[in-house]
């Protein structure tokens, strides 16, 4: 999705001078239908920008209480006849309960504010499915991308963007005139049929965390069981020794730094593959398999997972009793936090590495015949970083940013014969910078 659109304001000042039909958006009397977490932040939001706000409800007497006191709160029949601009706090399901109100709404501006639960569930947009439940009103998309907490917070910090589209230009231009008084960014999104690409925004950042979570806990599970195998059901086993009391702590301390250790391998491993693949087909225009684009998507929230382990990690480390020998370990490991990304990776491997070497061949370390676990997290970090210095070799390096640039081997291979004009006569001037 491309972002540059959206970095523009729809309005330049907020200015409403030029439009004498218009009431200056402050002190404008804003309905909104619905009571519950959405319709409370929205309405305390408006009353703190200086707007007069009515709520409709099915029920007032109940949760008048909920509402700041400036607020009118009451029937939803008697709210929207007092405004002509209307926000619908209310889910998707049902907008149709709302159908007896068609005639008072008719002519006025509605507002939806609503999400979907998953993406593209409903054919239209729920924006387009509430216009086309009031062809008398004037439908406007937006505020869903805001949050009820950012509402209520202030928009100071997270997102200040509020996307708004609509087919009607002026109900638009009021409703951005409204978020802009609220202290939002309004941001034009065009005509209706954006309204789905709108809606599936908040969508998107569960994705974007969903596999790496996925990820971190798996890896979690199959460390966990690796060292619970090693570090208390070996000793029952082997010597009759009961060290359950290891599991919350020790078992759990040795199993996170390896997750995060493997997670930051993760993060530069795509980068890698993607290095291969460019190499292998000599082209940046072939476009990657699914799974290594998402990889490469998802490289950000694998990187502070990572960070989150060893965060945990060192935690855990610092209240636990310290032994001597451990200050040596803990000092290391402090120099290693602060340098984070690719040096962390290499700087950590030499640790595991100078760590692990004596263990890696200490016949008391194999426990049922299984390595140490330090051992075992060096395989993916030591793929990469061998990776890494084998295409930092000159010659490797070279043609990956020449490919990086636009080179492309097709056309090396087609033009590496000198045509009869001689105007192609190496594969260096179809590299475009
Ligand atoms: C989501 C996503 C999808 C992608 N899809 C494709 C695809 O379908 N096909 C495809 O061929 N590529 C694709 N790319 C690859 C992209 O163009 C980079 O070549 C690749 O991601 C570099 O890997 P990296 O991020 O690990 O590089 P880094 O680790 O950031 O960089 C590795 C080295 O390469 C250098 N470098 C990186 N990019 C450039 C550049 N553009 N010009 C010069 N030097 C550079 C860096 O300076 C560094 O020295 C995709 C990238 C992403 C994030
Ligand atoms: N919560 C959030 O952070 C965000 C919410 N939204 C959107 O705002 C809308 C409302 O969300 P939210 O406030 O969280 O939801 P709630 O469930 O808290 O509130 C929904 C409200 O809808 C009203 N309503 C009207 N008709 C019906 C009906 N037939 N059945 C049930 N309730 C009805 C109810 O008010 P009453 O009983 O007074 O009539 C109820 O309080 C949704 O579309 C959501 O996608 C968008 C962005 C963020
Ligand atoms: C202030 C920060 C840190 C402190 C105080 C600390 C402390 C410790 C201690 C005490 C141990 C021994 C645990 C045991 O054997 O039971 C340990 C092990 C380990 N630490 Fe850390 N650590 C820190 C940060 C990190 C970081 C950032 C990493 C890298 C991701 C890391 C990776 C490891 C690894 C791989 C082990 C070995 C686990 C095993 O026994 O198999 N540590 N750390
Ligand atoms: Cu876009
Ligand atoms: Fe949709």
């Amino acid at each position: 999705m491309s972002r540059g659109d959206m970095a523009k304001p729809l309005l330049g000042h907020g200015s409403t001078e030029g439009d004498p039909g218009v009431t200056p958006a402050s002190g404008r009397t804003i309905g909104v239908l619905g009571s519950g977490d959405f319709a409370r932040s929205l309405a305390i939001r408006l009353v703190c920008s200086g707007f007069k706000v009515v709520v409709g409800s099915r029920n007032p007497k109940r949760k008048a209480s909920l509402f700041p006191s400036a607020a009118e709160v009451t029937f939803q029949a008697e709210a929207v006849k007092k405004t002509d601009v209307i926000f619908v706090a209310v889910f998707r399901e049902h907008y149709s309960t709302l159908c007896d109100l068609a005639d008072v709404l008719a002519g006025k501006i509605l507002v939806d504010v609503s999400n979907n639960t998953e993406i593209n569930h409903h054919k239209e947009s729920n924006a387009e499915y509430l216009a086309s439940l009031f062809p008398a009103s004037t439908v406007v998309k937006g505020f869903n991308v805001v949050s009820a907490w950012t509402l209520q917070s202030g928009a100071r910090d997270g997102n200040k963007q509020v996307l708004i589209c609509s087919n009607n230009q002026e109900a638009k231009r009021t409703v951005a005139e409204i978020a802009q008084v609220m202290g939002f960014t309004p941001v034009d999104m065009g005509c209706m049929s954006s309204a789905c690409e709108i809606e599936n925004i908040p969508l998107r950042l569960l994705p974007a965390w969903k596999i790496p979570i996925f990820l971190a806990l798996g890896l979690f599970l199959c460390f966990f069981t690796y060292n619970l195998i090693r570090q208390v059901i070996h000793p029952f086993i082997r010597e009759q020794k009961n060290k359950l009391y290891k599991i919350p702590i020790e078992v759990v301390n040795t199993t996170l730094p390896c997750v995060s250790y493997v997670l930051l391998s993760l993060v530069y491993l795509p980068g890698v593959l993607a290095a291969c693949s460019q190499l292998y087909y000599g082209t940046k225009y072939r476009r990657f398999p699914d799974w290594l684009d998402q990889w490469l998507q998802h490289r950000k929230q694998i990187g502070l997972l990572s960070f989150f382990c060893a965060a945990l990690h060192a935690v855990y480390s610092l209240c636990l009793p310290m032994r001597r020998s451990h200050r040596y370990l803990l000092i290391e490991t402090a120099v290693k936090q602060s340098s984070l990304g690719f040096i962390a990776l290499v700087v950590s491997t030499l640790h595991t590495l100078t760590y692990g070497w004596s263990r890696a061949f200490d016949e008391n370390q194999y426990k049922f015949y299984l390595p140490p676990t330090y051992t075992l997290t060096l395989l993916v970090p030591c793929t990469v970083i061998i990776a890494k210095v084998i295409f930092s070799l000159p010659c490797i390096r070279h043609r990956l940013l020449r490919i990086r640039r636009g080179w492309e081997k097709g056309r090396y291979v087609k033009f590496v014969l000198p045509s009869a004009t001689g105007e192609y006569s190496s594969g260096e001037t179809s590299s475009n910078v």
